[in-house]
C-alpha cells in the first residue's frame, strides 16, 4: 500500500479535519520508480501514477506460494496471502509483491515498507534513497536494540504506548518485532492496562486516525465506507462500539484504541497478516457527559442511538461486512455494553463467522486456566463450587463454558451442573426469587436459595472453591472476602479479571497476603511477582489475549465459517495443555506469554482439527500435520530484500 494511498483514505473519510486528529494530508510525492509490481485489485486509482515494473513472471513463479508440509500449497505470508505479498521466511526474503511500492521519500513514509537504517546500500541507490537516510547502514536486530532503549527511557507508560503507536506508523515490521522479541515487556504497553488510559486521552494523543470509523452519518452507505479502507482482503475484523471499554465504560468513538490494539495481537501472538486486520468502531454517539461537553470529543456528540435505530445501522454493517469480504471473514465483537452484545452475537452467530471475546474469548482462557489449576488443587470440575462477581458478558460467558464442559465430562444434563455455579450482580446473589426481573443472560443462574445482597454473605454462605471477579469494580476482593475464602479453602482459586489494573477486584499482592500465600491467582491485567514471607509468588495473567490469536488463525487457516462452542473448548484444552511442569511449579497455571506464537500454533492446530471434525472447515483436503500447517502460516516481520 502507498502512503498516498494513506492519504487519499484520510481524506475521503471525512476525518481529515477532526478535532486535534487532523493531520495534512501527508506530501504526495510521484516516486520516481516502483520496486515491483505485478498484477493489482485495487480499484482505478488506488495507486500512484507512477511508473510500474511488472514482475517477470519467472521470477513470480520462483518467489509464488510454497508447499506446505503436506505438499500443499500455501504462503507463508499468513493464511490466502496469496500473491505471497507478506511473506518473508528464513529462505525467502525477496518479496514477491503483487502490489506497487514506491520509492524515494514515499517509501520511508510507507510503514508497510519502510526500512529506516536498514536499507542496503544497493537499495538506497536503486530506490532512490541516496541523502534520504544518515549514511549508517544497521541491521533490523540493531533497531530492535535501539528501539527498545527509547521506550525504556520513558517512565510513564502513556508516553511508551505513544512511542509504540508511532513506531507502527513508521515501519511496521520493526514495531512487529519488537513487540514479538519483548513480549511479556510490551504487551502492558500496547494492551492492557496502558490501552485502556489511551482510550480515555484518543482524541488529545492522535494525530493520525487508525481503523475505519462508521458512524451514523454513514448510515445508508457502509458499503462505500469498507471500500475506502485501502486493503481489499480482510480477513480478521475487531469491531467496538465503545459502550463499554474494559472496565471503563463508555468512552464513544474512542473506544478505537482496544479493535486496534487486539489486532496488533493478531499479528504478533497469532501471525495474521497485518494488511488483513482491519479494526472498525461503529459511533452511534456516547451517553458520556464528559465526552459530549468535552469541544475536543473526536465522535459523534449525541447521546446513543438505541432500538431500532441501532439495530438497523448494526445490520447494515454486517450486511456489508459479507458482502464486501465473503463468507470467511472473522468478525470480532469487543466491548460492547451487555445489553446488546448478548443480543448481536444470538442474531449473527448463525449467519457469519463471528464471536463475542468478551463472552466467549474469556471463557476459554479463564477455563483453561481452571483445568490448569486443578492439576495443583486436585479434583475434577464437577467437584468444585464457583462464585462470580460480576454477572454480566465475562461472568455468565465463563459460567456456561463451565457449565457445557463439566456436563460433556459427566454426561450429566446442563441444567444440573450450572448448579454449581454462583452469580453475584449489583443487586446481591443471583436466586430464583428475583428471576422475573433478571436480563435474560442471568436467568439461567437463578439458583434456589434465600436473598443474599452482598459479596461477603455470599462467599460465606455459597462456600465457594473458586472466586472470580468479573464485575468491572476494582477493589471489591475485600480482606474479609479473601480471608473468607482462605478460611474454609486449602488452596482458594481466586480470579480478579476486570480490566485496566485500577478496575482489578483485587491486586496480586493483597490475594497472597489475605490468603497467607495460599490463594492461586491470576488476573485480566498483569501484576508483578509478589514476595511474600521469603517465597516469590508470580501470577498468572487470564486475559482472552491468550486465545483469540490462535482461535482466529486456526479459524481463517481453515477456511471455517461458523464459530461453534466446541471450537472454543477446543482453544482451552491448547491453552491448559502448553502449561509445563515448570510453570506449575512456580504456581503458574497459563504458561508465559513468551513463547506465545507456539502456543497459538496448538491452539490454531486444535481448533482447525475440531472445525474439520465437525464439518465447518471450507480449506481441503485437511492439512495432516495442523501444527506444522499454523507455524507456516503465521506472518514473520522480519525485512524483505528489495529489487
Ligand atoms: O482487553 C482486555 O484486556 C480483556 C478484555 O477483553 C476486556 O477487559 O474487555
Ligand atoms: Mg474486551
Amino acid at each position: 500500500m502507498l502512503s498516498s494511498t494513506r492519504c487519499a483514505f484520510l481524506s475521503n473519510s471525512g476525518l481529515g479535519g477532526c478535532g486535534s486528529m487532523g493531520d495534512a494530508p501527508r506530501r504526495r510525492l510521484t516516486p520516481m520508480r516502483v520496486v515491483c509490481m505485478t498484477p493489482s485489485n485495487g480499484r482505478p486509482g488506488d495507486r500512484n501514477n507512477s511508473v510500474v515494473m511488472e514482475t517477470p513472471l519467472k521470477e513470480l513463479k520462483k518467489d509464488s506460494p510454497v508447499d506446505d508440509v503436506d505438499g500443499n500449497s500455501i504462503s507463508a505470508g499468513g493464511p490466502q496471502d496469496v500473491y505471497g505479498e507478506d511473506r518473508a521466511t528464513e529462505d525467502q526474503f525477496v518479496t514477491p509483491w503483487s502490489v506497487s511500492v514506491a520509492s524515494g521519500y514515499t517509501l520511508l513514509r510507507d510503514p508497510h515498507f519502510n526500512k529506516g537504517l536498514a536499507f542496503s546500500e544497493k537499495e538506497r541507490d536503486a530506490h532512490y534513497l541516496r541523502g534520504l537516510l544518515p549514511p549508517s547502514v544497521i541491521p533490523q536486530k540493531t533497531q530492535v536494540k535501539k528501539m527498545i532503549q527509547h521506550i525504556r527511557q520513558y517512565q510513564v507508560p502513556l508516553q511508551k504506548y505513544m512511542a509504540m503507536m508511532d513506531l507502527q506508523e513508521r515501519n511496521e515490521r520493526l514495531f512487529y518485532t519488537l513487540l514479538i522479541d519483548h513480549v511479556e515487556e510490551l504487551l502492558p504497553v500496547v494492551y492492557t492496562p496502558t490501552v485502556g488510559e489511551a482510550c480515555q486521552k484518543y482524541g488529545s494523543i492522535f494525530m493520525r486516525p487508525q481503523g475505519l470509523y462508521i458512524s451514523l452519518k454513514e448510515k445508508g452507505k457502509i458499503r462505500e465506507v469498507l471500500r475506502n479502507w485501502p486493503e481489499k482482503n480482510i480477513q480478521v475484523i475487531v469491531v467496538t462500539d465503545g459502550e463499554r471499554i474494559l472496565g471503563l465504560g463508555d468512552l464513544g468513538c474512542q473506544g478505537m484504541g482496544i479493535p486496534v490494539g487486539k489486532l496488533s495481537l493478531y499479528t504478533a501472538l497469532g501471525g495474521v497478516r497485518p494488511s488483513a486486520c482491519l479494526p472498525i468502531t461503529i459511533d452511534v454517539g456516547t451517553n458520556n457527559e464528559k465526552l459530549l461537553n468535552d469541544e475536543l470529543y473526536i465522535g459523534l456528540k449525541q447521546r446513543r442511538a438505541t432500538g431500532q435505530e441501532y439495530a438497523e445501522l448494526m445490520h447494515e454493517f454486517m450486511t456489508a461486512l459479507k458482502q464486501t469480504y465473503g463468507e470467511k471473514v472473522l468478525i470480532q465483537f469487543e466491548d460492547f455494553a451487555n445489553h446488546n452484545a448478548f443480543d448481536l452475537l444470538e442474531k449473527y452467530r448463525s449467519t457469519h463467522l463471528v464471536f463475542n471475546d468478551d463472552i466467549q474469548g474469556t471463557a476459554s482462557v479463564v477455563l483453561a486456566g481452571l483445568v490448569a489449576a486443578l492439576k495443583l488443587v486436585g479434583g475434577n470440575l464437577a467437584d468444585h463450587r464457583f462464585l462470580f462477581l460480576g454477572a454480566g458478558e465475562a461472568g455468565t460467558g465463563i459460567a456456561e463454558l463451565i457449565a457445557l464442559e463439566t456436563s460433556k465430562q459427566t454426561n450429566a444434563p446442563l441444567e444440573e451442573v450450572r448448579k454449581n455455579i454462583w452469580l453475584v450482580d449489583s443487586k446481591g446473589l443471583i436466586v430464583s426469587s428475583r428471576k422475573d426481573s433478571l436480563q435474560h443472560f442471568k436467568k439461567p443462574w437463578a439458583h434456589e436459595h434465600e436473598p443474599v445482597n452482598n459479596l461477603l454473605d455470599a462467599v460465606n454462605q455459597i462456600k465457594p472453591t473458586v472466586l472470580i471477579g468479573t464485575s468491572g469494580q476494582g477493589r471489591t476482593f475485600t480482606k474479609e472476602v479473601i480471608e473468607a475464602m482462605a478460611s474454609f479453602n486449602k488452596k482458594p482459586i481466586i480470579l480478579s479479571l476486570s480490566n485496566p489494573t485500577s478496575q482489578s477486584e483485587c491486586t496480586a499482592e493483597e490475594a497472597y497476603k489475605w490468603s497467607q500465600g495460599r490463594a492461586i491467582f491470576a488476573s485480566g491485567s498483569p501484576f508483578p511477582p509478589v514476595e511474600y514471607e521469603g517465597k516469590v509468588f508470580v501470577p498468572g495473567q487470564a486475559n482472552n489475549a491468550y486465545i483469540f490469536p490462535g482461535f482466529g488463525l486456526g479459524l481463517i487457516m481453515s477456511g471455517t465459517i461458523r464459530v461453534h462452542d466446541d471450537l472454543l473448548l477446543a482453544a482451552s484444552e491448547a491453552l491448559a495443555s502448553q502449561v509445563s511442569q515448570e510453570n506449575f511449579d512456580m504456581g503458574l497455571i497459563y504458561p508465559p506469554f513468551t513463547n506465545i506464537r507456539k502456543i497459538s500454533a496448538h491452539i490454531a492446530a486444535n481448533v482447525a482439527a475440531k472445525a474439520y471434525e465437525l464439518g465447518l472447515a471450507t480449506r481441503l483436503p485437511q492439512p495432516k500435520d495442523l501444527v506444522k500447517f499454523a507455524e507456516s502460516c503465521m506472518y514473520t516481520p522480519s525485512y524483505r530484500t528489495y529489487r
